[in-house]
């Protein structure tokens, strides 16, 4: 049996049906991220999964006990949220002691516990700052220390890098992903990112309008999109209709079929096309080319700068028949 399971949950507000009878599962010490875009229901999902919403329908079971209509204090769930809210007045060492303290744990044993944590989470030079000392990478650390400390059986976090600067963001992934396989939790992480999701996770649940469309590791879901959705939301494939890809390919096809840009290449041979635009991604150009009356995006390896086609340069493009993913819907 697996240690969190999510059997048929429902949720309906008003007339508007949020999540549609969603079933997954996580295994102990797996990182699932829930993504998807905005008002997807991913966090309509976490507070039912922590108790503050309750279900329509459905059944949750943690760690072998079932959790449907318990109260959110005897679940042993934590929280982070992507605002902090810590207590201003409290220092870090008194936020993240909080927890503990409301247990009535003995100082001695806190003051241990505390010092791991601050150690874990690296904030041993702010244990004495109050909050508004810290920058928002340090608060959420902060949060995730005093989240964690209670030793949860499951670790929700909403969006909680989404407030923070790119660089920041990228360390406290990396951060963050450490802390969970050192201590095993398992943690579900709600994004809209899809990077962050693909960076991150063991199994990502990819949301649309309170579905789940389809779920896997980040190597499946970039791979193989089951649909037009999964491929556009993930890896900026280029979306062809059949009838675009009978015009492009000479070949026929029911479906509409998606390419990634990397997929496509630029060399001596090929199909004559023409660059109609590019973006500079770091060590990659992304080009939109013009090829019979279609436009392509095309990832191409930066190595110098004899290499970039200017506008209206004319190229030469091919692809292998396996690099095209047949798109159910
Ligand atoms: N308490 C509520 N009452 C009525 N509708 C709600 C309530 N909470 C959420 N919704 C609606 O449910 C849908 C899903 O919202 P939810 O916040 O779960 O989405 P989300 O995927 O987390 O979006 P975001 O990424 O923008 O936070 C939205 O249409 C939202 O308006």
């Amino acid at each position: 049996m697996s240690y969190l399971q999510i059997k048929q949950v429902h949720k309906i507000f008003g007339r508007q049906t949020i999540l549609n009878h969603i079933s997954f599962t996580a295994e102990q010490g797996e990182f699932v991220t829930l993504l998807g875009p905005s008002g997807c229901g991913k966090s309509s999902l976490l507070r039912c999964i922590s108790g503050l919403t309750s279900l329509d329908g459905g059944q949750i079971m943690l760690d072998g006990k079932e959790i449907t209509h318990m109260a959110p204090k005897h679940r042993q769930i934590s929280m982070v949220f992507q605002h902090y809210a810590l207590f201003p007045n409290m220092t870090v060492f008194e936020n993240i002691a909080f927890g503990l303290k409301m247990q009535k744990l003995p100082k001695e044993q806190i003051l241990f516990a505390v010092e791991k944590m601050v150690d874990l989470v690296d904030l041993k030079p702010h244990l004495h700052k109050l909050p508004t000392a810290l920058s928002g990478g340090q608060c959420q650390r902060v949060a995730l220390a005093r989240s964690l400390i209670v030793k949860p059986k499951l670790l929700l976090l909403d969006e909680p890098l989404s407030a923070l600067d790119a660089k920041i963001r990228k360390h406290l992934r990396q951060q963050l992903r450490q802390i969970q396989k050192e201590l095993n939790m398992t943690m579900l992480f709600v994004t809209h990112d899809q990077e962050e999701a693909l960076t991150m996770s063991d199994k990502i649940v990819l949301l649309n309008q309170g579905n789940i469309e389809q779920m896997g590791d980040a190597e499946s879901l970039y791979l193989s999109p089951s649909s037009r959705f999964v491929a556009e939301f993930i890896g900026h494939y280029n979306l062809l209709s059949a009838h675009d890809f009978q015009h492009l390919t000479q070949q026929t096809s029911e479906q509409s079929v998606a390419i990634r840009p990397e997929s496509i290449k630029i060399g001596e041979q090929g199909i004559d096309a023409e660059v109609v635009d590019y973006a500079m991604l770091g060590n990659i150009i992304r080009y939109q080319v013009m090829v019979r009356g279609i436009v392509l995006s095309v990832d191409h390896l930066h190595r110098s700068e004899h290499d970039l086609f200017k506008v209206k340069t004319p190229i030469k493009i091919s692809f292998t028949p396996n690099q095209f993913h047949f798109i159910r819907h």
